[in-house]
């Protein structure tokens, strides 16, 4: 038998969890999926039980190896993407959590950020670490954890405890606990991560409450971790690519140059830009964040963040049963020919870029007598739509120019009808990738590099291609009527802490 040529990612998302088999021609040879129970404790509290996340990702890993027929040892490396942010502390004797996973939507620390805004500490926030002092980000939810578990703060101090987000959890677990570190692209998302000097933060620690102690080692995106633990798969497979899953999605689109967007749709949506090697900083309330970092040698990316895209689907399912499927909108919206001025804004945790209202809750506007099941459908699937406008109006203003292509995936980037309304409201052509696992793609390709499957950024470019693309068709006067209802509906959601 020759060298091992394919490649497992693991895409752990915050709904769901998938497990791919590439081979080297980045093609998808095999894959499993499972979705996992959400916790909402409280309005704005989202959980995860990691235990359910390490199940799920051991379950799926096996099911796609398996289905694959080319056995562990055809594996030539993992690659894990991961929901950014959620953080979660466990033991390091035991390995156990020591509380559920604060996901990225919760926004239990709205308060703990006001107050440390109140004190003037945002600029030091926003120079180091590109972010804003928000709610959103693992900092507070990992202090949050500390001060509320019994002894959390002294086993912390003890050296007892280990913080990660979930990469690195996952890490932990798949190496038998050998092995605690995370990735670039994950580690400035905590807030506690200088993106200039690429190293965790003194001051930014002790301005939050997190003791060093507790944070993994930080490396490349393409870098050799660890191996599996024996015992886990038939064979004993590198770890060697980890990456933020919105930042897997932007190489697995293969935006490797200046000026490249994709747009992902999952539970959020998460629009990046590359910038290059210079972080541009933004005036608009975008975030500066890397989005790769290979050899040492960190590429930057402008992100718009919107906390509520597919998740507004999935309460028409599971929260009011509107629809049976999510796939059921795409006909919906067909159906009627417009949402009869329905404006849905889901702020169900908040409105994330460019509002950064922690405090504001979702809304349907317009709602009358004839509104229909259509009608919210639509309005759902045009939310996505105006708040990724916003997005674009953001990035134009920071960049100089807006992008002529946007490439779209996650799980919403299914929805044709959607494909087809964002390259109306926005104007740009929008494309379609042949494979729609970009996220767990782009996990593949970072551990592809560091094994050698693939030589270079050119070897993967040639392996992205383009299987729909959506042009504008929509006029100029009703885009900016859709709009004009879009920011009254807006407006009227905004609290008195959104950011002007
Ligand atoms: N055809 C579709 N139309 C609209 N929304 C969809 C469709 N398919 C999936 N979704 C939504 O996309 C989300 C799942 O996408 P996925 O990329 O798996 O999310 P995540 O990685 O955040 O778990 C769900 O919120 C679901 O409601
Ligand atoms: O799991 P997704 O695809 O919704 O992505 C979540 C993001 O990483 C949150 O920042």
């Amino acid at each position: 038998m020759g060298a091992p040529r394919h490649i497992l990612a693991i895409d752990q998302g915050t709904t769901s969890t998938r497990a791919v088999v590439f081979d080297a021609l980045g093609i998808p040879v095999a894959m499993s999926q499972r979705e996992f129970a959400q916790h909402y404790p409280q309005s704005g509290w989202v959980e995860h039980d990691p235990e359910d996340i390490w199940r799920d990702v051991l379950a799926t890993a096996r099911e796609a190896v398996g289905k694959s027929g080319i056995g562990a040892e055809g594996i030539a490396a993992i690659g894990i993407a991961n929901q950014r942010e959620t953080a979660l502390l466990w033991d390091r004797t035991t390995g156990e959590p020591i509380y559920r996973a604060v996901v990225w939507q919760d926004r239990r620390t709205s308060q703990l950020c006001a107050k440390l805004r109140s004190e003037g500490n945002e600029g030091l926030v926003m120079r180091r670490t590109g972010l804003l002092l928000e709610p959103y980000f693992s900092a507070t939810k990992i202090a949050w954890i500390l001060d509320h578990v019994p002894d959390a703060r002294s086993r912390a101090a003890d050296g007892m405890l280990a913080f990660g987000t979930i990469d690195s959890f996952l890490l932990w677990r798949l190496t038998g606990g050998e092995v605690h570190a995370t990735d670039v692209t994950n580690a400035s998302r905590t807030s506690l991560f200088d993106i200039h000097a690429g190293c965790w933060d003194q001051e930014l620690c002790d301005l939050f409450g997190v003791p060093m102690s507790v944070l993994p080692e930080v490396h490349d995106n393409s870098f050799l971790y660890g191996k599996t633990a024996p015992g886990l798969f038939d064979a004993e497979i590198p770890i060697t690519g980890i990456a933020g899953d919105q930042q897997a999605a932007l190489f697995g689109q293969a935006c490797f140059s200046p000026g490249m967007a994709k747009s992902t749709y999952g539970t959020g949506c998460f629009m990046l830009l590359n910038t290059g090697e210079e972080p541009v900083i933004s005036r608009h309330r975008l975030l500066t964040t890397p989005a790769y970092r290979l050899n040492g040698r960190t590429t930057y990316a402008l992100e718009g963040s919107i906390f509520v895209a597919g998740a507004a689907i999935k309460w028409l399912r599971d929260g009011i049963g509107v629809i049976s499927n999510a796939s059921d909108t795409c006909d919906m919206a067909t159906q009627v020919p417009d949402s009869h001025n329905v404006y849905m804004v889901p702020a169900f945790v908040g409105l994330g870029a460019p509002h950064w209202d922690a405090d504001a809750r979702g809304a349907i506007f317009g709602l009358s007598l004839d509104t229909t099941q259509a009608h919210l459908a639509r309005a759902a699937l045009e939310a996505v739509g105006y708040q990724t406008r916003a997005l674009v109006f953001a990035m134009t203003a920071d960049g100089g120019s807006s992008p002529d292509t946007l490439r779209l995936d996650g799980g919403m980037a299914a929805n044709e009808w959607l494909c087809q309304f964002l390259a109306d409201l926005l104007d740009v052509a929008v494309e379609r990738p042949v494979h729609l696992e970009t996220t767990a793609l782009g996990a593949a390709f970072h551990a592809g590099l560091a094994v050698g499957l693939w030589s270079d950024l050119d070897a993967l470019k040639s392996i992205w291609a383009a299987r729909d693309r959506f042009m504008p068709s929509m006029d100029e006067e009703r885009r900016s009527k859709l709009w004009q209802g879009w920011q009254e509906a807006v407006g009227k959601t905004l609290t008195s802490t959104a950011r002007a």
